[in-house]
């Protein structure tokens, strides 16, 4: 079975309205997201940040299709998924939905070629020819194909995840703390990739674009400003911040929705959305830099704590 892609991308190509997720039943409920309505633009990219518990990972397995809400609607693509059964929704994940983890996720087993084909061939799919190495090509690893995951640094085994993550083209990606294992040099080199990714116009793997290099550029460097490139593609990118695409609300890419601890990778994004007990809390647009971001994440731990104590003594 297979859903056709819809057409144009619509522009708000993920949607919740008032999500609720709790877990367990009675005097041990947890209420992990509160009605949360979001909207996530087209082309751009936003970093999901909070205090640990706040509900980020759940908003985004609620948004990917991953778990299912209590309450509440998420729409990819304009489809709704709680009309969805559990095939329609496996197809639709499959291929509508990238998703990046902090642990990469790799099959051990199999090449980094393998498996960026991976999602391809469990949708019963042969990649073009040419496909995948194009794909490994714009993250800069033409020549780790055959290789294995465990030959692969950490970096390079979060840039084979992207690129398979991209395989299918999906109409978000999403990605939880995609640079959590990763060192400061080697997270930004995969954030610039983010950025590239959505900064891009059109075809973010490129392959109707021969030499476009959307990714390929930014491993060379110079998308973020701030960013120094290096020649091995484990750029400096320290002080970078979102790039073009983040201050103009440039669309036409790939759109990103990224959970984060880390307030020098959310400084990628176009949007910072802040959440506390499963609500959306604050906002801060891009542009802003890193130590704007900590300073309010820090002001919301702080109110967050103040919240707990007074709730714990009232108790
Ligand atoms: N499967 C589950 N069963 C019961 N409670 C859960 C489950 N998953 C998450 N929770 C609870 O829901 C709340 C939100 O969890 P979630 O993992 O979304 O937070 P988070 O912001 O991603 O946290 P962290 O930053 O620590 O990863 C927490 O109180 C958590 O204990």
């Amino acid at each position: 079975m297979t859903t056709s892609r819809p057409g144009p991308v619509p522009e708000h190509p993920v949607e919740l309205r008032a999500v609720t997720r709790r877990y367990g039943q009675g005097t041990q409920s947890v209420t992990a997201l509160d009605a949360v309505t979001l909207t996530f633009a087209a082309g751009t990219m936003t970093a999901v940040m909070g205090p640990s518990g706040s509900g980020k990972s759940t908003l985004l397995h609620c948004a990917a299709g991953i778990d299912r809400p209590s309450e509440g609607e998420v729409l990819i693509g304009g489809t709704a998924l709680g009309a969805l059964d559990e095939n329609a929704l496996t197809v639709l994940r499959r291929e509508r939905v990238g998703f990046v983890f902090q642990a990469f996720n790799l099959v051990a087993a199999l090449t980094a070629a393998q498996n960026v084909e991976l999602p391809l061939r469990l949708a019963g799919r042969r990649a073009a020819p040419g496909q995948v190495g194009e794909a490994l090509r714009r993250v800069g690893l033409a020549d780790r194909a055959a290789h294995r995951p465990g030959e692969l640094s950490g970096g390079q085994q979060q840039r084979v995840a992207l690129a398979r993550a991209l395989i299918t083209r999906p109409t978000v990606l999403f990605a939880d703390e995609p640079t959590g294992a990763l060192d400061t040099h080697t997270s930004h080199t995969v954030l610039r990739m983010l950025r590239g990714l959505v900064d891009a116009d059109g075809d973010v793997l490129g392959t109707d674009a021969p030499g476009g290099g959307v990714l390929g550029g930014d491993v060379r460097g110079g998308a973020v400003p701030g960013g120094e490139a290096r020649a091995d593609g484990e750029g400096d990118g320290e002080g970078a911040g979102a790039g073009d695409g983040a201050r103009t609300g440039r669309r036409g890419g790939q759109t990103v929705v990224m959970v984060t601890h880390d307030p020098a990778a959310a400084a990628y994004a176009d949007r910072v959305v802040l959440l506390a007990d499963g609500r959306g809390v604050d906002e801060l647009p891009g542009g802003r830099g890193a130590e704007a971001i900590a300073a309010r994440m820090a002001a919301l731990e702080e109110r967050h704590r103040g919240a707990h104590a007074q709730s714990a003594v009232a108790s």
